[in-house]
């Protein structure tokens, strides 16, 4: 039998957490980590023998850089999100500090220096679950970017043991550039663990035959693992401990990353601690994780839970390509701030796009399959920069990928699965690439004619949600959503 947390609470229980983050209410000034002596005693094993009150010992150096870190993360997250950690129904929503999840003090400094203040919901009801002694197996569902990643990077870090020379944790991301993100997130949220050794398996990534890792974390793709730990033995599945699967709903339903998984998953000792995490699942998809993972803990958001208030959805009416490109561009012109994607159904399309956006004089991306993993990385590390402010893309960025300053996810085309009907998992996804973190984002969704427009109809039927229509003509109007 499945332990389910639901996150809905009582309006009793709403008040007496309200009443209970108010006296939590951590500043910069009350903050333990840059203002208190360490309060505990080091324990048997190293550890605080009271871990509500882990502190790691803070050089004044290091004091003084948290600080500038904490203060800036407080001024430049204002964008009301102090005040969504204090809505019980918002995901950000959290009671506790950072030190209450009982991290290892040079996790909690590695969390401290990234600028995170306090956990959000996901964290702070996940993580205790996946530190807990014995291992509990978890499949765990949160909104877009609220801090999945960051649960369970902390988790894997947390198992590692830095004794033994192989690897022990091995994370599965269904693209190259979400392991690769994955991993730079777990090498900054380590960077006070300078033992902890991270290698990621993953295209273009080759090793000669016979090689043993000695690497603690292995973040991949299914294929390359499936070389790596099945047919090539460079490490042993059956010394892994914990196994994460990312976006967990895809790589359970897409049939070559399933294959590959499941033939990982078999390798895997009966004690391993499974993790998975997604944003979405269908219900076949998820009773068929519940089949693989045995007794875990379901975190599950109710339908209308998914789609984030944070994200504005709006629809534009075209009749053709070329009003589809005008409306693109009115939206360009007016809404400069922060950085947008554009989604295409077809690699054709985005190259498409792109040319003509260039050639009238836009800098914009484009990152689609047909590129190498160098130029993908390289494109995706320039609009982080960026260098580019539109990025054009197909499904292959629909998941996972993290640029904050994503202010704007325009569909050009509406994702659609094999049977011709609205992909609306994909679409949560896509939508997702902005809003990230609580901050305010805008989806716009492109119709060209009466097709589209059922696809528009069943992504709002799907999730209960009405989606606006925007004249794109309407300057003024386009210009108050900028502002907004
Ligand atoms: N506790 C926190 N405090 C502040 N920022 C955080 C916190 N946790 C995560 N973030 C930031 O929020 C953003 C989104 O987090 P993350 O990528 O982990 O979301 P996600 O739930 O995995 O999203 P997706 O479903 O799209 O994969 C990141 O930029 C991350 O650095």
């Amino acid at each position: 039998m499945a332990a389910s947390v639901d996150w809905a609470s009582s309006a009793e229980e709403q008040e007496k957490l309200i009443t209970k983050v108010d006296n939590i209410n951590l500043t910069t000034n009350d903050h333990p980590i840059l203002n208190g002596s360490p309060k505990t005693e080091v324990g048997a094993g190293g550890l605080p023998e009271d871990k509500t009150t882990d502190e790691a010992p803070v050089s004044p150096a290091e004091r003084s850089l948290l600080q500038k870190i904490i203060r800036r993360g407080l001024v430049e997250n204002k964008n009301d999100i102090e005040v969504q950690r204090r809505d019980p129904s918002s995901p950000l929503f959290s009671i506790k500090s950072f030190e209450a999840l009982h991290l290892q003090p040079q996790l909690l400094k590695g969390v401290y220096a990234m600028g995170f203040n306090a956990p959000s919901k996901i964290q702070e009801t996940a993580l205790p679950t996946l530190l807990a002694d014995p291992p509990q197996n978890m499949i765990a569902q949160s909104q877009s970017g609220t801090g999945k990643t960051a649960a369970f990077v902390l988790a894997m870090l947390s198992r590692v043991d830095t004794k033994k020379d192989y690897p022990q944790v091995l994370c599965l991301s269904p693209t190259y550039e979400l392991a690769i993100q994955t991993g730079e997130v777990a090498a900054k949220m380590a960077q006070f663990c300078p033992d902890i050794k991270i290698r990621f398996a993953v295209r273009g990534e080759e090793i000669p035959r016979g090689t043993k890792l000695k690497e603690h974390i292995i973040i991949g793709t299914p294929g390359k693992v499936v070389d790596w730990g099945v047919k090539y033995r460079f490490f042993d599945l059956g010394k892994i401990s914990v196994f994460v699967l990312d976006e967990a709903d895809v790589m359970i339903a897409m049939q070559g990353h399933q294959d590959q998984s499941f033939r990982i998953h078999k390798l895997l000792p009966r004690n391993c601690q499974m993790m998975f995490f997604s944003a979405t699942y269908e219900e076949d998809v998820m009773e068929f994780a519940e089949g693989i993972v045995s007794d875990p803990v379901i975190i599950r958001l109710r339908r209308e839970e998914e789609s984030l208030h944070n994200i504005k959805q709006y629809y534009v009416m075209c009749r053709n390509l070329d009003e589809k490109y005008t409306a693109i561009a009115n939206i360009y012109g007016v809404v400069t701030i922060g950085q947008a994607m554009i989604f295409c159904h077809t690699r054709k399309t985005a190259s498409w796009l792109a040319e003509k956006m260039s050639r009238d004089g836009h800098a914009v991306a484009l990152l689609s399959g047909d590129l190498t993993v160098d130029q993908r990385i390289a494109v995706l590390d320039r609009f982080r920069d960026g260098k580019e402010k539109v990025l054009i893309t197909t499904n292959v960025l629909a998941r996972g990928i993290d640029v904050e300053q994503v202010t704007i996810v325009v569909n050009f085309d509406l994702p659609v699965d094999v049977t011709r009907n609205a992909d609306c998992e994909t679409y949560l996804h896509r939508i997702g690439r902005t809003g990230r973190f609580g901050k305010a984002g805008l989806a716009i969704n492109l119709v060209d004619g009466p097709e589209s427009l059922t696809l528009l109809r069943q992504v709002e039927e799907h999730f209960g949600k009405k989606i606006q229509q925007l004249d794109a003509e309407d300057v003024d109007e386009i210009e108050k959503l900028g502002q907004e």
